[in-house]
């Protein structure tokens, strides 16, 4: 497990001083996947950097596994780093070096006995489905594969966490959910914990088992992936939510509509086509889609319907309350006018 207690990060420049971090909690279990969100400058990177003490936090605490980090120095901080792999959104591979050498060389580092590097280079090449790739330069390879040998190479000593630096963000959307398939792979397979920080909030909701979201060096809001989509609290989770399922009315058709606004949403396994039909029949009102999704985090469905209500004040009152009856989420945007 790591625990994140109180961990600051303050940059002195001779203008300024920078809150980076600012004050951040955070318990993240042994095995999941956890992202952090935020804008460029929320300070998701500093965050990142301090769990493996690339940056020295200026206050505050991190313990992985009960064995806090910032306590730690020489010969027992690069042990306890080893522990710890990382990737990065431009790879950072030595270009003059072979595939294989790339992944050699963080073996080497660990001072693995040389009869054994084969092997194990070979097995994590086979990991990242690059066997055939041994013997190439990463320039000889694309943006994706140079992410799976930088994937290899983090693995490459066993750590227990592997951090993920906007590991995805300089590959399209195709490469990008096959590194994703490849990291949800490792976290099972191998049993390691995940904490990625990226700005896309698709990346999370395909992989992610709880999030944080940062703004100006704190965490906002923090929970598990499918109850913040389904029920996200302040202004800036919506926005990102926003960027994934978007139900903007256009002014235009806002204008037309003379009934109740509502907001619908049904949580797994709901059956939502029941539920407003068996409405519509009991309650004399009529509903108009106007907009609607499911998506499925985590293989849960999350249905969000937007609908106009026509009908006597106290009908659409009546099927409002039928619907929160069948475990349905409603939020009424507009009262009818
Ligand atoms: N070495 C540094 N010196 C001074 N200020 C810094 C330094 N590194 C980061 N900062 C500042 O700390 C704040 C958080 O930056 P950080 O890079 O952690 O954010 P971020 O969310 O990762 O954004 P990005 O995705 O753009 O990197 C920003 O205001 C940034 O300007």
């Amino acid at each position: 497990m790591i625990q994140i207690q109180h961990l600051s990060k303050v940059y002195q420049t001779k203008e300024k001083v920078v809150k980076g971090v600012d004050d951040v909690s955070l318990d993240i279990e042994t095995g999941e996947i956890f992202g952090i969100v935020g804008y460029s400058g929320a300070g998701k990177s500093s965050l990142i950097r301090c769990l493996n003490l690339l940056e020295t936090p200026t206050s505050g605490t991190i313990l992985i596994d009960d064995v806090n980090l910032t306590k730690l120095s020489g010969v027992k901080l690069r042990q306890a780093r080893l522990k710890i792999g990382m990737i990065f959104q431009h790879f950072y591979l030595i270009s003059q070096k072979t595939i294989f050498e790339n992944i050699a060389f963080a073996l080497q580092a660990a001072k693995m006995p040389s009869n054994k590097i084969e092997t194990r280079v070979m097995e994590l090449l086979e990991m990242v489905g690059l066997s055939e790739k041994r013997d190439v330069y990463p320039a000889q390879l694309s943006g994706g594969q140079k992410q799976r040998v930088g994937i290899a190479r983090a693995l490459a000593n066993n750590p227990s966490v592997l951090l993920c630096d906007e590991a995805t963000s300089a590959l399209d959307p195709n490469t990008t959910m096959s590194i994703l398939r490849l990291l949800k792979k490792i976290n099972k397979e191998l049993n390691i914990t995940i904490v990625l920080i990226t700005h896309e909030m698709n990346v999370v909701k395909e992989i992610c088992d709880r999030m944080a979201i940062m703004q100006d060096g704190k965490v906002i809001e923090e929970g598990q992936v499918y109850d913040i989509f389904s029920n996200p609290v302040q202004p800036l989770t919506k926005e990102f939510i926003s960027s994934v399922v978007s139900y903007e009315i256009p002014d235009t058709v806002m204008s037309t509509l003379a009934g109740t606004l509502v907001k619908i949403t049904f949580k797994g396994e709901v059956a939502m086509e029941g539920v407003i039909s068996d409405t519509m029949q009991k309650y004399r009102v009529k509903g108009n889609f106007l907009h609607g999704s499911i998506e499925y985090i985590q293989e849960r469905a999350l249905g969000i319907f937007l609908m106009e209500l026509q009908g006597e004040c106290d009908e659409v009152e009546q099927a409002i309350a039928y619907i929160l009856e069948q475990n349905a989420q409603v939020e009424v945007i507009r009262q009818h006018v």
